[in-house]
Order: structure tokens, then C-alpha cells, then sequence
């Protein structure tokens, strides 16, 4: 059973390496880059850290956390994978965790527990997430920065005060990670209209928390007949995928194995773009003016330096034209209540 369960991991592994690398380069041109995790011991940060682990692009690993960092950093290390993987367990080591950084990825910070909402987190999330966005102003300015940490729809805008004021803010390298609902979209959409979940596309646009999240099943690939209540479920199932995970963990956490699935595909994204592979393509939460508000997520393409295109939101079905218009005020005040945070 442990042998076979090993084979498995060994092709999985094997085949994704040879797929990334089929997709672009050859393996001897695929360069040397480092991804930092910030909260790598945590929920989400060791999942994280095994699929970044695993991944190819990578060829060396900072994990970084304030507590447990060692025994996380000595047990991803001993994988027989290509990059280096190096532990930094104290404020006084974030430093030498950032150096030389081409991906950042923040899922530091606490969860959500049975009856908060996202915002509820704000009070401690955001004094965390300033603090390292400080810490890579200082260390890694050039970084692609994927911020985990909720609520997205705040410390996104946090993160770009803090740049700001650092005077290395660079909007295409910041990115809120909304990965998670669109992996929602599509496991959900693939069961209701019967096709191969890994043939499905949807774009998830608006930002993350409840009703600012909207997935646009109009677009939905491969195309299927559903009906409009069967297209407002999803909807709602989609803005509510976190809520489930929260109440089923019952005071456990919220999502941490699927956002560590969903975050290791975003920062893979990122590597991809940074590597030159052309067509990248995910959605993300990013400065925008895709809508009147300043920041966004929709599918933007991933290049050299990060966002080189942000794309617009396509025809919309009169149903997510409404929940674009509802979401609005919500994600203003969520981006406002960021900004505020940072420059007072
Ligand atoms: N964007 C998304 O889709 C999404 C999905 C799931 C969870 N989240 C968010 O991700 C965050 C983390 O969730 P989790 O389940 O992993 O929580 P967790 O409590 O299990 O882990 C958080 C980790 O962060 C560490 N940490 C705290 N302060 C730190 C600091 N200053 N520097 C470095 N590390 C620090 C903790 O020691 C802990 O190990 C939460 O805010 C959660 O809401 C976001
Ligand atoms: O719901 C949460 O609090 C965590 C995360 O944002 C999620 O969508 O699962």
C-alpha cells in the first residue's frame, strides 16, 4: 500500500515537472528562482510549502514563520526535489528569508472561526501583513508579492500604502490570491453540468469575501444548458465556499489544503510568467481599472515583470451584471478601510 501510495506521488511529480517543462523550455534553460513563504508552518504554509517543494521552477525555498519553523523547513527539506529548502524562524532571519525573493507568498495570519466574517480578522491580519510588506520593501523590491491572507479585499490595498510609502510600490507586481474560487467554480460547475472537471474554465472577477466574489458562468467552459436557479446555486455556493469549510471545521480553521492547491497554482503562474512562458492566464485581485474601483480581481496574463495585461470582464448575463453593481459598495469600503489602515 506505502509502496504503491509512493509510486503514485513519483509519477505525479514526475509527470507535472515534464508537463511544466514541455510547456515552454527546455529543462536545462529553466532558471534558478527563489519563493519565499511567509506563514510556513501554519495551515495553509506547510501544504504550501510541500507543492512549492515539488515544484521544478523552484530552486530555493525560504520558509519563514514566527513559530514551528524548523521542524517544517527539516521535513520539506529532506524531499528529493531540485530547489534548496532553508528555514528563517525569527524576525531577526525575515531578511535573510526575503534576500533575493522572485515570489513572495504571504498566507500568514490568523482564520476564521464558526460566525466571523473575513473583516472580523482585519483587527490582527492587518498589523501582520504591514509589518512583512515592510520587510519586503526593504529586502526584496523586485518581488511578485501573492497575498493569502485575509481579508484579501483590505490588506491587498495595505500592501500597496506600504510599497507606496517605501517608494517601491510596482502595481504589477502585487497580486490578491483569489485561486481558491475559481478552483470552487469549476469543482462545482463540473458537477452540475456533467463534464470533465478538468476541462472547465470560469472566471471568478470581483474580490474575496462573500458577494464580492463573482464567478461568471456565462463564460463557463465547456458550455452547458444549466438553468437559471441552477446558475444562482453555484453562485451562491461559490460566495459561500469559504463559510462551508469554516462551519464543517467547526472552530478548526477555514480553508487550508485546498488554498494550499490553489496557491501553489497561482505562484506556479508566477513563476511561468517570470520565466517567459507566454499565454499564462489566472484570475487575481490586482490594481485595476477594469471598474471604477482601484483594485479588482479578473483574469489578468502573467509576464516577465508580472501583470503585463489586465484583461476586461467580457460579455456579462444580466444576473452577474446585477451582482457586479451589488458587490461594488461592499469592495469599496473593504479597499478604503485597507488604505486608511496604511496611511494613518
Ligand atoms: N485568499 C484565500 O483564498 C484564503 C484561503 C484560506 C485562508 N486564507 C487566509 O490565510 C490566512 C492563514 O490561514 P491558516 O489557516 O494557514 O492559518 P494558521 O493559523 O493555521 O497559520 C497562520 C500561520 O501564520 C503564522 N504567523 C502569524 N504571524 C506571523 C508573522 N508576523 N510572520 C510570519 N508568520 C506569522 C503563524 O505562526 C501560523 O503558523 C488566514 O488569514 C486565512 O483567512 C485565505
Ligand atoms: O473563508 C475563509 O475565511 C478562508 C478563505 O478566504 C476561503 O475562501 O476559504
Amino acid at each position: 500500500m506505502r509502496a504503491s501510495m509512493l509510486r503514485s506521488i513519483k509519477s505525479l511529480t514526475t509527470s507535472a515537472s515534464s508537463h511544466i517543462l514541455r510547456r515552454g523550455y527546455a529543462s536545462e534553460a529553466v532558471p534558478e528562482r527563489k519563493v519565499a513563504v511567509l506563514g510556513a508552518a501554519g495551515g495553509i504554509g506547510q501544504p504550501l510549502s510541500l507543492l512549492m517543494k515539488l515544484n521544478p521552477l523552484v530552486s530555493n525555498l525560504a520558509l519563514y514563520d514566527i513559530a514551528n519553523t524548523p521542524g517544517v523547513a527539516a521535513d520539506v527539506s529532506h524531499i528529493n526535489t531540485r530547489s534548496e529548502v532553508v528555514g528563517y524562524a525569527s524576525d531577526a532571519e525575515l531578511g535573510k528569508a526575503l534576500e533575493g525573493a522572485d515570489v513572495v507568498i504571504i498566507p500568514a495570519g490568523v482564520p476564521r472561526k464558526p460566525g466571523m466574517t473575513r473583516d472580523d480578522l482585519f483587527n490582527i491580519n492587518a498589523g501582520i501583513v504591514k509589518g512583512l510588506c515592510e520587510a519586503i520593501a526593504k529586502h526584496c523590491p523586485k518581488a511578485l508579492v501573492n497575498m493569502i491572507s485575509n481579508p484579501v479585499n483590505s490588506t491587498v490595498p495595505i500592501a500597496a500604502e506600504v510599497f507606496k510609502k517605501a517608494g517601491t510600490y510596482d502595481p504589477k507586481r502585487l497580486f490578491g490570491v483569489t485561486t481558491l474560487d475559481v478552483v470552487r467554480a469549476k469543482t462545482f460547475y463540473a458537477g452540475k453540468a456533467m463534464v470533465p472537471v478538468a476541462e472547465v474554465n470560469v472566471p471568478v472577477v470581483g474580490g474575496h469575501a462573500g458577494i464580492t466574489i463573482l464567478p461568471l458562468f456565462s463564460q463557463a467552459t465547456p458550455k452547458a444548458n444549466l438553468s437559471d436557479e441552477v446558475i444562482t446555486a453555484l453562485t451562491k455556493r461559490t460566495q459561500d465556499g469559504g463559510t462551508e469549510v469554516v462551519e464543517a471545521k467547526a472552530g478548526k480553521g477555514s480553508a487550508t489544503l485546498s488554498m494550499a492547491y490553489a496557491g501553489a497554482i497561482f505562484a506556479d503562474a508566477c513563476l511561468k510568467g517570470l520565466n517567459g512562458v507566454p499565454d499564462v492566464i489566472e484570475c487575481s485581485f490586482v490594481q485595476s481599472t477594469v471598474t471604477e474601483l482601484p483594485f479588482f480581481a479578473s483574469r489578468v496574463r502573467l509576464g516577465k515583470n508580472g501583470v503585463e495585461e489586465v484583461l476586461g470582464l467580457g460579455p456579462l448575463s444580466d444576473f452577474e451584471k446585477e451582482g457586479l453593481e451589488k458587490l461594488k459598495p461592499e469592495l469599496k469600503s473593504s479597499i478604503e478601510k485597507g488604505i486608511k489602515f496604511a496611511t494613518q
